[in-house]
């Protein structure tokens, strides 16, 4: 089967434009999508790839739409779903709203599809996991997420959760780290510029090298850690007692049960959702 083509979209609607529905957009217009195609529903857009029309409501969109991006915050699913579906002729849902249950979303038609992006989506770099959805939409929404990096399907939704937690969050505990390497040199007498280059760049060669998958990290690292030599000395601390195992696993969980609690903050509200709150 030939790969669906992104020039033949139809009719896009993107609601909610801010960080990640605007890293979305513009990697889709820079692979392809004609920006006549696209409205923007956003009475707060900021960054709006060039040639896209915006508009505050639905009710001023016009053609009904053939795909939506669901990119508000997940608290405002249930004020903002009514005010699309009386617009709606049964699209295709594209939802990156976190904890937002498929059960949830089906009130809004009956083509759902769960994506869970991550920022580097906008320059092609990023990771998104897909749930649900029919056969006959499957291929066009993993080619939409292909231009935003890897794709990956999972068939248990109640996945979702930690997914959020490692790889929807998980681009924050990396500039984290790099802010916290940057301010250790700093401290240990490093002026500003160099610390924070050099927290960036041994982030972004590291990863780099981990990328091409030709060792596992844990081959890399032992390539760097001599014996009785200065890493091994680093990493004493950073393992001391599991310590990084342990902050890792507690970071996950925690952002995992928010990603729970929004579930139910969002679920009931949507007149017809079927969905009951988190388990968990
Ligand atoms: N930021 C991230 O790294 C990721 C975010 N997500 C999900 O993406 C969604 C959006 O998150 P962000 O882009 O970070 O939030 P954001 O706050 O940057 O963007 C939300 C956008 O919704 C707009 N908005 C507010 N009221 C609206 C309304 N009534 N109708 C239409 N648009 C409205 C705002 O003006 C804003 O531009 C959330 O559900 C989040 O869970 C998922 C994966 C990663
Ligand atoms: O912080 C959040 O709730 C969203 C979901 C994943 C990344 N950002």
């Amino acid at each position: 089967m030939d790969a669906p083509r992104l020039d033949r979209i139809g009719t896009l609607w993107v609601v909610g434009c801010g960080n990640m529905g605007s890293a979305l957009l513009t990697r889709w217009i820079a692979c392809g999508v004609d920006p006549e195609h696209v409205v923007v529903i956003d009475p707060g857009a900021k960054d709006v790839p060039a040639g896209i029309r915006v508009v505050a409501t639905a009710a001023e969109a016009g053609r009904a739409p053939d795909i939506v991006l669901l990119a508000i915050k997940p608290q405002l699913l249930a004020e903002v779903a009514p005010t699309l579906t009386a617009h709606f002729d049964n699209p295709l849902i594209l939802s990156i709203l976190a904890g937002a249950r498929l059960a949830t979303l089906g009130s809004l038609s009956l083509r759902v599809i769960r994506a869970m992006p991550n920022t580097p989506a906008r320059i092609g770099e990023g990771t998104t996991v897909l749930c649900g959805g029919v056969p006959e939409d499957r291929g066009f929404a993993e080619a939409l997420m292909a231009t935003a990096g890897a794709v990956h399907w999972i068939d248990d939704e109640s996945l979702f959760d930690a997914v959020t937690g490692v790889s929807g969050s998980g681009p924050a505990y990396v500039f984290r780290f790099i802010e916290a390497l940057a301010a250790a040199a700093t401290a240990a007498g490093l002026p500003a510029e160099t610390a924070q280059a050099l927290a960036l760049e041994t982030v972004t060669g590291a990863a780099a090298l981990a990328a091409l998958r030709e060792s596992s990290p844990a081959e890399l690292r032992k390539q760097v850690t001599s014996p009785n030599g200065t890493t091994a000395a680093g990493l004493a601390v950073l393992d001391g007692d599991g310590s990084l195992t342990a902050l890792l696993a507690e970071t996950v969980a925690a952002a995992a049960a928010r990603s729970a609690e929004l579930a139910s903050a969002a679920s009931p509200a949507i007149p017809g959702s079927s969905a009951g709150p988190a388990a968990g």
